[in-house]
């Protein structure tokens, strides 16, 4: 497995009634691509920080191409989230050539140059002139251009524009089944996603609901009544209502979870929160 988690649970703060992650559990296979589908708050961002060795665990087994993320940390293992793109250091005086030479570009040129391409980068953009959109590509050069076994996404075309992730998403596909690389990627959108996951899974209050599954849905799974050849975006809209009905009935039944989860989210803003209320689409 190039994935392996066991008995994960994590709370963000000590003594907290509802984890961000509950007792989770799963595989990825080598070369498989899994798409994550949970509303605000599910935990997908903790998850993804957790595989990449960001936050430290105790009492779980999360194995990453058979070493240990904690203990053995595994090489070849590359995050992108969205927090890199409010870094001051990416926001300086840097012209783009320089910064990805800075960080081994020229070791990778084949590669970086297929990128540049897709991505539309200019590597002539100096990095504290460029808008949102465009330092979200560059992120994307840099974290890409190195080949990786193992690619944590989060959330990080949300501000590409329609062609430029369409191109992408095919980039990452082939690359993943040219390399045998495994792709994790937690989305919001799910337009244009149909032909990209190998699997999908779904996460809501901290727990793994529906564990990776084949995707396109075989005529044996488990998954099949109830979706059959709907599309990712109508099995998504599906789950996020249910996950909707669910907390409804938890805050309609009162139990502990309504006060906890509310203070928690109104405190700490998950990292979409935080992205919608920087935009600002009240107007
Ligand atoms: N640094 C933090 N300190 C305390 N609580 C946090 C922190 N980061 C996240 N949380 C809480 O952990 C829970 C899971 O958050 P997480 O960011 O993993 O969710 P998410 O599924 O990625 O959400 P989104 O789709 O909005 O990005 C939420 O209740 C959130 O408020």
């Amino acid at each position: 497995m190039a994935v392996s988690v066991r008995s994960l649970s994590y709370a963000h703060k000590p003594n907290t009634e509802t984890p961000a992650l509950d007792d989770i559990s799963f595989d990825l296979p080598r070369g498989s691509r899994t798409v994550i589908v949970g509303p605000n708050g599910a935990g997908k961002s903790t998850l993804l920080q957790i595989l990449a060795g960001k936050r430290l665990v105790n009492g779980a087994d999360i194995r990453i191409m058979g070493r240990d993320v904690f203990r053995d940390s595994p090489p070849g293992v590359t995050f992108l989230g969205t927090e890199w793109a409010m870094n001051p250091v990416v926001r300086g005086d840097i012209v783009v050539s320089h910064f990805l030479d800075s960080v081994g570009g020229y070791r990778h040129k084949e590669r970086r140059d297929q990128l540049l391409d897709i991505l539309d980068v200019d590597l002539d953009w100096h990095m504290h002139n460029i808008s949102d959109g465009e330092r979200r590509r560059v992120q994307l050069v840099f974290g890409l251009m190195v080949p990786y076994d193992v690619l944590l996404l989060d959330e990080v075309t949300v501000d590409l524009d329609v062609l430029v992730r369409d191109d992408l998403l095919r980039f990452l596909k082939r690359d993943s089944e040219e390399r045998g690389a495994t792709i994790l990627y937690a989305t919001h959108i799910f337009d244009g996603l149909n032909h990209f996951p190998t699997h999908i899974a779904h996460m809501s209050f901290g727990r793994l609901v529906t564990p990776p599954s084949a995707w396109p849905i075989p005529a044996d799974s488990p998954l099949n009544a109830q979706f059959g050849s709907s599309t990712l975006y109508a099995v998504a809209l599906q789950w996020l209502k249910e996950d909707r009905e669910y907390r409804r009935e938890l805050e309609r039944q009162g139990r502990k979870l309504r006060g906890a989860r509310r203070d928690q989210v109104t405190a700490v803003p998950s990292d979409s929160e935080t992205f919608y209320r920087k935009y600002d689409y009240s107007h």
